[in-house]
């Protein structure tokens, strides 16, 4: 004879996909009826027409069928009331984490524009998870947001529960959101410096983020007033620079490593990007945008280039797709994996 308790105990196993818990714990499973052998199961999504709902439906079935004595399965598949949702959100939001409380926050920025401080950011959150790290990443790039491009990720929303508790978009292993999965790409969004801030508090505290190991902000170019408002606002925090050979050479690139340093944010070191390029064929290596700099600048800040990273095609032809080289097997990924690697032995997870 099958019990109640023994199908609740496969049900635990059940995620939502969307939200990363059991099926049990966000209290989705409504009803079980046994009859002989045959199981009736009245599942509560959280909200109607959850496009997710055939998987979770496919997960009881194959999950309860497969403890001795049931023959069939019944799921039914209903939505939470208004209120059942809203308990949900609330019960969620009191178990969330602070989320600068156990995470450690690296903000990437460049003095510059166009160094390819989105393309690192989007390598380093994925190389990190790739290590074993639970990362996420906030795109503050608010205004030029390059992130779901990147992630392949143009034209998903974000699951909301309620306004209070957004789900991030999960891609490549890591926890993402960015003002483009709110805003149609095309539309230009013109605001001004207090509401961007506003944004950007609500990606930070509106979000449920779980509990994580790396947060990475992929800061706007140029020492503008979001990269300011950010490191102020957030304790700890440290930083990276992006830059390229010529970039370092102007003091252009310099300048937002110097107010990090005025707020009292630790430099965690240089990505050099865009460092050479190599000749496929004749594997000469040119410096095209000259050779030197960076380890000056990294001199006079008292800090380290961390990696040296080749322009690749690969690199803009997968960034283009929407597949971050790291997340790949590829010799490319190797930049990004080193990369990761030193940022996690200098800024050591909390846990
Ligand atoms: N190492 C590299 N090799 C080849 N192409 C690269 C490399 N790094 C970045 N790119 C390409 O350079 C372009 C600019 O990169 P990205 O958008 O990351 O720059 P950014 O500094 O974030 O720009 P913005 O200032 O607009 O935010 C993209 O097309 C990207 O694919």
């Amino acid at each position: 004879m099958i019990t109640k308790e023994q199908i609740l105990n496969v049900l635990k196993d059940v995620y939502d996909p969307e939200i990363g818990r059991s099926i049990v714990d966000l209290n989705m499973v409504d009803n079980i009826n046994i009859e002989g052998n045959i199981v009736t199961i009245d599942i509560k999504l959280t909200i109607k027409g959850c496009p997710l709902q055939n998987s979770i439906k496919e997960d009881v079935i194959n999950k309860v069928k497969a403890l001795e004595g049931v023959k069939d399965v019944v799921v039914n598949m209903g939505a939470m009331t208004e209120e059942e949702r809203q308990k949900l959100a609330n019960s969620m939001n009191q178990g969330k984490v602070p989320l600068f409380e156990k995470t450690r926050v690296i903000a990437v920025g460049s003095g510059k524009g166009g160094v390819g401080k989105s393309t690192v950011s989007a390598n380093l959150a994925v190389a990190l998870g790739r290590l074993g790290y639970k990362v996420g990443l906030i795109d503050a790039d608010v205004l030029g947001f390059s992130i779901p491009r990147l992630l392949g990720i143009v034209g998903e929303r974000p699951y909301a529960l309620d306004e209070n508790t957004i789900l991030p978009i999960e891609k490549y292993g890591i926890k993402v959101i960015s003002m483009g999965n709110f805003a149609d790409e095309d539309t230009p969004l013109i605001w001004r410096g207090p509401l961007l801030g506003g944004v950007l508090e609500q990606f930070m505290n509106d979000v449920y983020w779980g509990n994580l190991d790396y947060m990475i902000i992929d800061l706007p170019p140029g020492t503008g007033d979001v990269p300011l408002t950010i490191m102020q606002k957030i304790p700890e925090q440290k930083f990276l620079l992006v830059t390229t050979p010529q970039a370092s050479a102007s003091h252009v690139a310099g300048r937002i490593a110097y107010m990090a340093q005025k707020v009292n944010i630790d430099l965690i070191g240089i990505a050099e990007n865009m460092s050479y390029f190599e000749c496929p064929d004749c594997h000469k290596k040119y410096n095209i945008f000259g050779e030197g700099e960076t380890e000056k600048l990294a001199k006079e800040l008292n800090t380290d280039v961390l990696v040296k990273i080749p322009i690749e095609i690969k690199i803009r032809e997968k960034s283009d797709i929407g597949l971050p080289v790291a997340f790949i097997n590829d010799p490319e990924a190797t930049y990004y994996m080193e990369l990761a690697k030193k940022v996690s032995e200098k800024v050591k997870p909390i846990r």
